[in-house]
This record gives C-alpha cells, sequence and structure tokens, in this order.
C-alpha cells in the first residue's frame, strides 16, 4: 500500500512538472509558468524526496544527495566519489541512500545478490548509449541481449588467443624499455604518470588493432596528438555525463575494423553486425588502455614507496629465469607466487572506482536485510569494498602477502571487484593479469629505476583522482639506468 501510494506521489509530480514545462515552453505568452516550473523543481521534487512518500524514504544517507544528483557531480567532476563514498558507508553503516534513487550496499551478499548470482541485476541507464551508433557489449543493459554479444568477445580471449597476443606486447615492452632509457638520458627523469600509458595504448594498438589504429606509436611519437587525455577524457566523460560522445577523434584513424571483431563467425557461431565494429573498436581502445596504464602506473608506485619489494620480485625472477630468456617462457609468470600476489595487491588498492550501477528488477531485492523496491538505482562501492577492514585487515597498507598461503598464492582468497563480478565482468581480465606480469617481470629484470629527490608517497597517493578513468595529480619521476646487478 505504502509502496503504491509513494509510486503514485511520484507519478503526480512528474505530472506536473511536465504540465508546467509543456506549458510555459508552447505558450510563450504564458511567461508566468516559468516560475512555476522553477519553484516545482526547486521546492516540491526536493520535498518529496525527503518525504516518507517517496520509495527510498526509509534508508539513510546525507540530506543533499538524497535531494539531489548534483553532489555526487561535483564529486564526478573533482573525481573524489570513492572517497565520498566511503565516508558516508563509514557513518551511515552498509545501506547508504547517495542519490535521490541511489542506493549502495556493502556486504558479500549485495555483490552476490547484485552482479554475480545468476538473478544478478541488469545494468542502468547510465549505460545508455545515446547518440552513438551501434551496439556496444560494455553498454548492453540486458543480460539476455549481452550474453549474445559476449560470445563472440570470448573468443578473443581463449588462452589460444592469448598466447597469441605475447609477440606484440612483448615488442611493446621492449620499446617501452628503449623510451624509457632515452628520455632519462636526454632528461635527467621520466615521468611515469606520461610514458606507461602511451605504452599501454601501444600495445593495445599492437595486439588487437595490428598497430594500424594509429601511427606513429604514442611512444615513438610521445603522444604528439594527445590521444591518451583525450580518450582518458572521453571515458571520464561517459561516467560524468552518462553517456558517451559521439565520435573518437582515434575513430577517423581507424581503417575500420578491429582484427579479432572482424573475424568471422565460423561453426556456427554469431557475428558480429558492421555497424557495431566502430564501437566496439573504440571499447577495446580506450577499455583495455587506459585501465591496464593506470595499474602499470600502480603498480611502479608501490614499488617505489615499497623499495623492498623490488629486492623481493627480483629474488623470484632471478631465480626462475635467465635474465635475457624470460619473454620466451612467459607461461612460467603465471606460477611465481609473489608477483602475481603483488600484482592482485596492485589490482586491490589501486582501484579508486565508485562502483557498478545495476537497476532493481519488478519483484524488488531483499539484500542486507532491507527490502529494496524496484526501478532503485543499486551499487556495491569497489573502492570501500577493497578498504573494509573486514576483509583487508590493516586495508590502506600494501601487503601482497595478503593473497598467500601456505606459500601458495590464492586470487580467490578474498573477493576483489577490480574487474567487476559475474555477467557483466570484464572480458580482457585475463589479459590485463597477462600484461602487468609481462610488464613488472621486464622492467624488474633489465632495468634500475630511482625515484628523483622530490618523490613523496603520500603526495602522490593523495593525487589519485577517479571518474571511472584514473587520472594523477602528481608526477611520478625516476632515473632509469640499464640493471646493474
Ligand atoms: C587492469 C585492467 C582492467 C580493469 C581494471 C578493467 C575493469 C573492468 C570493469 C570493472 C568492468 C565492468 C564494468 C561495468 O560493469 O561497468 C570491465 C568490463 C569490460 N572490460 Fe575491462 N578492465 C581491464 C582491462 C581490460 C582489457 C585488457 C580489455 C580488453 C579488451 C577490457 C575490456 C572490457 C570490456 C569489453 C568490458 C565489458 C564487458 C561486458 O560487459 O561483458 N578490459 N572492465
Amino acid at each position: 500500500m505504502a509502496q503504491n501510494l509513494s509510486e503514485y506521489c511520484g507519478a503526480v509530480i512528474r505530472s506536473i512538472i511536465g504540465i508546467a514545462l509543456a506549458l510555459s515552453i508552447c505558450n510563450a505568452g504564458l511567461i508566468a509558468y516559468v516560475p512555476l516550473v522553477v519553484v516545482t523543481i526547486l521546492i516540491v521534487v526536493p520535498i518529496y524526496r525527503l518525504s516518507p512518500l517517496h520509495p527510498l524514504y526509509g534508508f539513510p544517507g546525507p540530506v543533499l544527495y538524497r535531494i539531489s544528483e548534483l553532489p555526487m557531480f561535483y564529486h564526478a567532476l573533482r573525481g573524489t566519489r570513492h572517497l565520498a563514498v566511503k565516508r558516508f558507508h563509514d557513518s551511515y553503516g552498509s545501506i547508504v541512500r547517495t542519490g535521490p534513487n541511489t542506493v549502495s550496499l556493502t556486504s558479500m551478499d549485495a555483490i552476490r545478490q547484485i552482479y554475480t548470482s545468476s538473478h544478478a541485476l541488469n545494468k542502468t541507464t547510465a549505460y545508455d548509449m545515446h547518440s552513438i551508433k551501434g551496439e556496444g557489449l560494455f553498454f548492453i543493459k540486458d543480460k539476455a541481449t549481452h550474453v549474445r554479444r559476449r560470445r563472440i568477445w570470448n573468443r578473443s580471449f581463449s588462452e589460444e588467443a592469448l598466447s597469441g597476443y605475447r609477440g606484440p606486447m612483448v615488442s611493446q615492452i621492449q620499446n617501452l624499455m628503449h623510451w624509457l632509457l632515452k628520455r632519462s638520458e636526454q632528461d635527467g627523469k621520466v615521468d611515469l604518470v606520461r610514458i606507461i600509458p602511451q605504452y599501454a595504448y601501444d600495445s593495445t594498438n599492437a595486439v588487437f588493432f595490428s598497430g594500424h589504429a594509429f601511427s606513429p606509436s604514442l611512444l615513438d611519437s610521445d603522444d604528439a596528438e594527445h590521444i591518451v587525455a583525450e580518450a582518458s577524457g572521453y571515458f571520464a566523460a561517459f561516467e560524468f555525463l552518462g553517456h558517451a560522445q559521439t565520435i573518437f577523434p582515434i575513430l577517423k584513424r581507424l581503417p575500420g575494423i578491429s582484427r579479432f571483431l572482424n573475424s568471422r563467425g565460423d561453426g556456427g557461431q554469431p557475428k558480429l553486425p558492421y555497424n557495431d565494429l566502430p564501437i566496439e573498436s573504440e571499447t577495446v581502445l580506450i577499455g583495455a588502455s587506459d585501465t591496464v596504464g593506470t595499474m602499470a602506473i600502480f603498480a611502479m608506485y608501490f614499488l617505489l614507496a615499497n623499495p623492498k619489494w623490488v629486492e623481493i620480485l627480483r629474488q623470484e625472477l632471478d631465480s626462475t629465469f635467465h635474465r635475457d630468456s624470460i619473454n620466451d617462457h612467459l607461461d612460467v609468470l603465471d606460477k611465481l607466487v609473489l608477483l602475481n600476489a603483488f600484482i592482485q595487491e596492485t589490482f586491490r588498492l589501486g582501484m579508486a572506482f565508485p562502483g557498478l550501477p545495476r537497476i532493481v528488477p519488478p519483484d524488488g531485492l531483499f539484500v542486507n536485510g532491507r527490502y529494496i523496491p524496484k526501478d532503485t538505482c543499486v551499487n556495491v562501492p569497489v573502492w570501500t569494498h577493497h578498504v573494509d577492514e573486514t576483509y583487508y585487515p590493516d586495508a590502506y597498507t600494501f601487503d601482497p602477502t595478503r593473497w598467500i598461503k601456505d606459500g601458495t598464492y590464492s586470487r580467490s582468497a578474498h573477493v576483489i571487484l577490480t574487474f567487476g563480478g559475474g555477467a557483466f565482468n570484464c572480458v580482457g581480465s585475463k589479459l590485463a593479469y597477462a600484461q602487468l606480469r609481462i610488464f613488472l617481470a621486464n622492467l624488474l629484470m633489465h632495468l634500475d629505476f630511482t625515484a628523483t629527490s622530490n618523490f613523496d608517497a603520500a603526495r602522490f597517493w593523495n593525487g589519485v583522482r577517479n571518474c571511472r578513468a584514473t587520472s594523477f595529480l602528481e608526477p611520478l619521476c625516476v632515473r632509469v639506468v640499464p640493471r646493474k646487478h
């Protein structure tokens, strides 16, 4: 009954706004209706959203955020949403109303129900493509439709496909090492925040587009056309505005079709519609590069802030490989306990991400002991979960050993949401792990890094921002020389 009443009130208020808007737009003479619209929006809507008539009335949360999306937009713009949501959970507990129609939940039960169970929820309209043409895997909101497209993508991430990507990955890491040494020699230092994303985009270009997405390589041109910044900006714009821009400058350079997405459907498997190739290509280029680049920067930051791990990882690598033969035995990297634990801990603390929104189905959702009404936007805040002391004691300490038990590395020791979860999880996660392994193993085996004198670990950490894309307010400057011992 209460549910019906609140739905009724919501409908009435939406109608009032609609009628007022229609009147003021249709009849220019009725200028008097403009104040009505303003009054409705500024007074009636907030009162309704705070009132017992609103379906989310009983959920605790900061008043301003219950009234309007604007405070969260402000945090999105500043890249501080993950910090704000964490503060709210510290104050209000495991369920917080973080927006007029949004509830944030922490708990394993919430992760299971929202993301990983067979009844996991669909994506929200935050994933709408709006004016973008075609249909892209990342943007498909409905699980049933999504599963069909995902089958096409999965072929590109089979073990066989992944081993085929090693050659291009190795050549790109070699180019990165060349430029690290060269720029460091030329300028006395090199900023990892600038150079690593260039390497990540080059790597994706080489792996998926045979180098045709752009040319010359970003490392070779020092990203003269600011492709990294533009692509990352579009990524953030998608998050901030709720939709991505139509045209990516990079797309203009694509011969059109990525190698793997263009592969013909064989054996009765579905084939990707031609019109969807551009958006899927953009998804690969940005989705695979921005994220891997960010994690590689974090990995270097954690090494510089925790130098003992340079020695620990080198001991493991030196006792396993001869320095010059590492790239001939890349499959062995999967088995290195310390290296993989280090990467997993990087993925935990490097994910400054607020959440992955999902929509509550018509039957509602019962989670964390509460009933959440239909059409509510729910999510588990990734950053808040990753620094939850319940699951990660001493959570803000970078400690890869938390992933090691009885001498064995276990990724499943704790659940992390770095790659999402369930049906919509990251299709490229295996590739991301492989890239981080190759990146760290090569750099540690071949190069010595020294942070410049003004390196301040706390200042760098405090300058991390996230609006789906992660940005760094501080540089991460190092001197690089060939490894001496
Ligand atoms: C460390 C690197 C990476 C991180 C942290 C990451 C993170 C994520 C997350 C959290 C999601 C779920 C997004 C959501 O539900 O809104 C996702 C989805 C996705 N990622 Fe990644 N990703 C990484 C690397 C990659 C790579 C290498 C690719 C390769 C193409 C890729 C392609 C995708 C695609 C296509 C989706 C959509 C999957 C679907 O809806 O089925 N990602 N990623």
